[in-house]
């Protein structure tokens, strides 16, 4: 899994978090949990006096290495997601990947349903980002002022970076992007959900990763029930779940 050219390494995710801007936050947690959790700060701003996304907005080999990081895992679930739920995806005329960093989802999507028009969607020095000449729409801009229209919006691991509050102000905005439930619409979001494993080896990961995003960017992974309160809060009326190895595959709907 670490071999470079295995198509499905995961070299690039371990290379990045080990990389010192994402390795050195974590020397706070300690201190974080004692004292500093009550002064509003992320762990990741303790160390550097800014978040991880200014951070990545000031230095753009810091991007380059944090899509990267993303993308070695997006190969895998990407793989999974394309070969085990293909059903998700049909009847889909449009998607509006939301957070789509350098749109390595997206143009996978176009490549496995090439009847999709993807738009790729993050901030504007993120999304300079998408190979020039990909099959993709690119367009740059905030998730918390507006989301560009589309039958459906994909998330992948966006939420778990954002607390609760974030999360129901972005979906608020995506139910405003898509069409009713009977045109079409609805968001897909690919995350973690916490108790919906019986491995031992991925109910330890998911911990990890909780952990991480709380380091990271002040997120969490969420149980089901937690999901739930979040969808219903933003004014979505149903949802479903697909459990997708270590992430599951959730649809929202209007
Ligand atoms: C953890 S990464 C996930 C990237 C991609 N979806 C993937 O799975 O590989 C989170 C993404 O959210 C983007 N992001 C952060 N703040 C944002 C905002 N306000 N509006 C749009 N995207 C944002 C980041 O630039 C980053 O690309």
């Amino acid at each position: 899994m670490l071999v470079c050219d295995n198509p499905i390494s995961l070299a690039s995710h371990v290379l990045g978090l080990l990389d010192t801007n994402m390795a050195t936050p974590w020397h706070n947690l300690s201190t974080f949990c004692r004292l500093d959790h009550k002064k509003g700060f992320t762990v990741y701003e303790m160390e550097y006096g800014k978040s991880l996304w200014k951070l990545s907005e000031e230095n753009s080999e810091f991007t380059v290495l944090f899509n990267e990081t993303m993308d070695g895992d997006g190969r895998v679930t990407m793989k999974a997601l394309l070969e085990e739920c293909t059903e998700n995806f049909e009847g889909l005329n449009t998607l509006v990947d939301v957070g789509g960093g350098d749109g390595t989802s997206a143009i996978a999507i176009t490549k496995a349903f090439p009847h999709i028009k993807c738009i790729v969607y993050d901030l504007p020095h993120v999304v300079t980002n998408v190979p020039q000449g990909s099959p993709v729409e690119v367009v740059g801009g905030s998730m918390f002022d507006h989301i560009p229209k589309a039958d459906v919006v994909f998330m992948k691991l966006v939420m778990h970076d954002w607390d609760d509050e974030d999360c129901v102000k972005v979906l608020k905005l995506c139910k405003e992007a898509i069409p009713s439930r009977e045109d079409g619409g609805k968001v897909i979001i690919i995350e973690i959900v916490r108790g919906f494993s019986n491995l031992d080896l991925e109910r330890e990961t998911h911990i990890f990763f909780d952990l991480a995003m709380m380091v990271y960017m002040g997120g969490k992974e969420r149980e089901e029930h937690e999901w739930k309160k979040i969808f219903t809060d933003a004014g979505f009326t149903d949802y479903k779940i697909t459990p997708l190895g270590l992430r599951s595959l959730i649809e929202f709907f209007p």
